[in-house]
């Protein structure tokens, strides 16, 4: 078991987050809980500003919000001055009534709605990484009707294989993501905008995929992006004033996962696109990235309380907690290993393999396929689990009616509960008594 953020920690028995033990914790909020420790996201913030932000002339960092959305999360990337990354009208409503600067507000994806654009353009959300020549259509119209100008960066696909799953692979060929760079596909696109009277060619984006851990990767991904660049100049005489780079940077979610440093990466992806640009004598570009698990990921410990513990003889054991598939998707959707403790036994050596089950009527519901606990385990115990914090409660849900657990804030000794346990009465807040007619 690896703690795999500094601010939890154990003492004697017990976990710590952020200084909080996590039995306090979990009699205080009741579990399932969501602890996000907001030292770590700090941290990981300050670490975007001073590494990327402050480094480089014009670069922006944006967080990726889909890993994590909520109030809270995009106030404190407003008080680092990075940017965010939005895939919806709903992101971007949550980011706007946090006060966020629409001005540092990307919108993403790969079938924004009318209703989307519409919405995003009249907040004054004109960053658009543009997906498909559909999308070029709507925004010419929407942004005329508006009399708004899109400023477009334009999403192509490198045909680069990377990422922790099939699932979460996004620079291939075979992808629902972008223009495709084959066939010249990504120019017809760049000539429509060209030649289009609202939508403002900005430059390009990359996003080759998530839980990436191969650095030859992004290096291999912008070298063909600066051929990209190359190709706009040459066809068209416009040099691409703004490169974003995507995020995808893996994190550590078990013993074996070894997560590249943020300064490699970063300086390498520096060192392509600055190299060429000045081998071209072209100004420098304006650079971004956009990583989302990476900084929040490693910020979430779930804490739940054990329940049913089964031995099935020449088998394995199953522990039983009060969650599952519907907090933590992601053991069932890509396989993910996660790790965990028994939060209130900590410091007990751990010499008996269990698999950690959720309580959702399905067999794939495992939220920790397999950890050595204490043997002592039993109901009652609050297990945590590591490594939660990204695109766990936004991909929550609530199957089996299970309402979504709270989420808590840790941050030197104190806490603040930022998103409430849902009760029995939001299970039903949506339905309606309507007679036919
Ligand atoms: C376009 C885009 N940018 C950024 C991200 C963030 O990815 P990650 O959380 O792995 O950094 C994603 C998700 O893969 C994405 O699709
Ligand atoms: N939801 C995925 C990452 C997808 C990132 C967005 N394109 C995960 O949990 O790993």
């Amino acid at each position: 078991m690896v703690l795999q953020t500094k601010f939890a920690t154990i003492k004697g028995n017990d976990l710590y987050i952020d200084g909080v033990k996590a039995t306090d914790l979990a009699s205080q909020y009741g579990t399932p809980l969501y602890v996000m420790s907001e030292g770590h996201i700090r941290q990981q913030m300050n670490e975007l500003k001073t590494k990327f932000l402050d480094k480089y002339e014009n670069a922006l960092p944006l967080f990726a919000s889909k890993s994590f959305s909520c109030l809270a999360i995009y106030k404190l990337a407003s008080e680092y001055g990075i940017g965010i990354d939005c895939v919806s009208a709903g992101e971007i409503s949550i980011a706007l009534k946090a006060g966020f600067d629409p001005d540092k507000i990307y919108f993403h994806g790969n079938n924004k709605l009318p209703s989307e654009i519409e919405y995003a353009l009249s907040h004054d959300v004109t960053h658009f990484v543009i997906d498909n020549f559909y999308e070029i259509e709507l925004c010419e119209k929407i942004a005329g009707e508006l009399g708004k100008k899109v400023k477009a960066t334009v999403r192509v696909v490198p045909g680069i294989k990377a990422g922790g799953h099939n699932f979460i692979m996004t620079g291939h060929k075979d992808t629902k993501f972008g223009f495709s760079s084959h066939y010249g596909i990504y120019l017809k696109a760049i000539a429509k905008i060209l030649n289009s009277e609202n939508i403002e060619y900005e430059g390009l984006h990359a996003h080759i995929g998530s839980q990436v851990f191969d650095l030859y990767a992004y290096i291999s991904a912008m070298n063909k992006f600066m051929g990209f660049v190359d190709e706009i100049y040459e066809n068209f005489g416009v040099v691409t004033s703004k490169v974003n780079a995507g995020g995808g940077y893996g994190i550590a979610y078990n013993k074996n996962d070894e997560p590249l440093d943020f300064e490699v990466i970063t300086s390498e992806i520096m060192k392509v696109i600055y190299g060429h640009y000045d081998e071209k004598g072209w100004a420098h570009p304006a650079v971004m990235i956009e990583p989302g698990r990476y900084v929040v990921g490693n910020a979430g410990i779930t804490l739940y309380t054990v329940g049913a513990i089964k031995e099935i003889p020449d088998v394995r054991t199953y522990v039983s907690v009060d969650g599952g598939m519907a907090d933590n998707i992601r053991t069932a959707l890509y396989d993910a290993d996660y790790d965990g403790i028994v939060a209130n036994k900590a410091g007990e050596t751990k010499t008996k393999n269990v698999r950690v089950a959720g309580k959702c009527c399905e067999s794939g519901d495992i939220v920790v396929k397999d950890v050595n606990v204490t043997a002592n385990i039993m109901p009652g115990d609050i297990f945590a689990v590591f490594t939660t914090g990204a695109y766990n409660y936004t991909m929550s849900s609530n199957y089996n009616q299970l309402p979504k657990p709270a989420v808590v804030f840790t941050y030197e000794g104190k806490t603040k509960c930022v998103i409430r346990r849902q009760t029995f009465d939001d299970l039903v807040a949506y339905d309606v008594t309507e007679d036919y007619k």
